[in-house]
């Protein structure tokens, strides 16, 4: 869909908005706890869209850890009011803009990670419906040679790894170990760690199946968890990017004044924690990376899972086993 909605005659422009429904298809949870908590309703409000967002109709959504952690109440202190729809990572088509939009128009494709601040009064009304509000500022257009399935798998996950990468002035000719290798966030931090930043050498952890994939991502050393102990390793890195919850073994192999990214769990000195800030400009800044094909999004095979297998998807994904991006599509 790529209709310029700035050419279409009013009548279509009209037809385009008389088509959005005032309720959709959703997920939704009212209380927290387990998947249990998870129930699909065909009659939640369309959320309104404020001056700066969008309405994006989604096409594909992908979950993260943070969804079902969010779901369990972890960070009910600073959460959103239930009830509550859940969905990050949103890849879809803008179908209404608000009065402040100023890049985006309808029929635009968009992806991105719909709250700005993950943790800190995320969006009540999330990517697991058939319609999401998204600020414009969050989203950048679908790379080009990316369906909405992939497009939807690399949000958060990449946004993550170049925030992480960026934060430890992480440069040209450093070395860096990726713990994780296979997961959302590591198999794209090897990836930009490499064709972006120019590492001089990327080593990552993976389970034995999952070895031949850290070497497709382009890994100079690839360390089977269930053979050896990384920590045990001889060689220490510039850069240890800690993407499982590993730090008190992480911090062993860092060199004398260098880096250890933690995305979750306990934090052992020199390691630092940090949560991710969405921002569709470091998307728009990778563009050329995913166009390219030198960095590209790794989609779990058991999926992508359809809308009505949210719950199935969840179970999956809290099995920490999950290779790459847990996606749902179609909605
Ligand atoms: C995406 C943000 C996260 O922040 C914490 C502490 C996690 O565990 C997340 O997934």
């Amino acid at each position: 869909v790529s209709a310029n909605s700035q050419a279409a005659p009013a009548s279509a422009e009209a037809s385009k908005l008389s088509s959005i429904p005032s309720e959709m298809k959703a997920w939704v949870y009212g209380e927290y706890g387990g998947v249990d908590v998870l129930k699909f309703d065909s009659k939640v409000s369309v959320p309104e869209v404020k001056e700066d967002q969008v309405l994006v109709k989604v096409v594909a959504a992908a979950l993260n850890p943070v969804d079902f952690k969010r779901r369990q109440g972890k960070f009910k202190a600073t959460d959103s009011p239930l009830p509550t729809v859940p969905g990050y990572d949103v890849a879809g088509v803008v179908v209404k803009v608000g009065s402040q939009v100023k890049d985006l128009k309808v029929g635009d494709e968009v992806y991105g990670d719909i709250n700005e601040k993950a943790l800190d009064g995320p969006e009540q009304f999330g990517s697991l419906a058939e319609y999401t509000a998204v600020q414009e500022k969050l989203l950048a257009p679908k790379p080009k040679n990316l369906d909405f399935v992939q497009a939807a798998g690399l949000p958060l996950a990449i946004e993550t790894a170049y925030e992480g990468l960026e934060r430890t002035g992480f440069s040209a000719g450093k070395s860096i170990l990726v713990l994780n290798g296979a997961g959302g966030v590591g198999s794209l931090v090897i990836q930009l760690a490499k064709q972006v930043f120019g590492a001089s050498k990327v080593a990552a952890t993976s389970s034995t199946g999952k070895l031949e994939l850290l070497k497709s991502l382009g890994v100079d050393l690839a360390i089977d968890y269930t053979k050896e102990n990384f920590e045990d390793l001889p060689e220490k890195f510039d850069v240890v990017y800690d993407a499982i919850g590993q730090c008190d073994k992480a911090v062993k192999v860092v060199k004398e004044g260098g880096s250890v990214v933690v995305l979750t769990g306990a934090v052992t000195p020199p390691g630092f924690r940090f949560v991710v800030t969405s921002n569709g400009g470091v998307l728009r800044k990778l563009n050329p990376y995913l166009e390219s094909g030198k960095v590209k999004p790794v989609i779990d095979p058991k999926g992508p899972f359809p809308f009505t297998k949210v719950v199935e998807a969840f179970s999956y994904i809290e099995t920490n086993r999950a290779t790459g991006k847990v996606v749902v599509h179609p909605i």
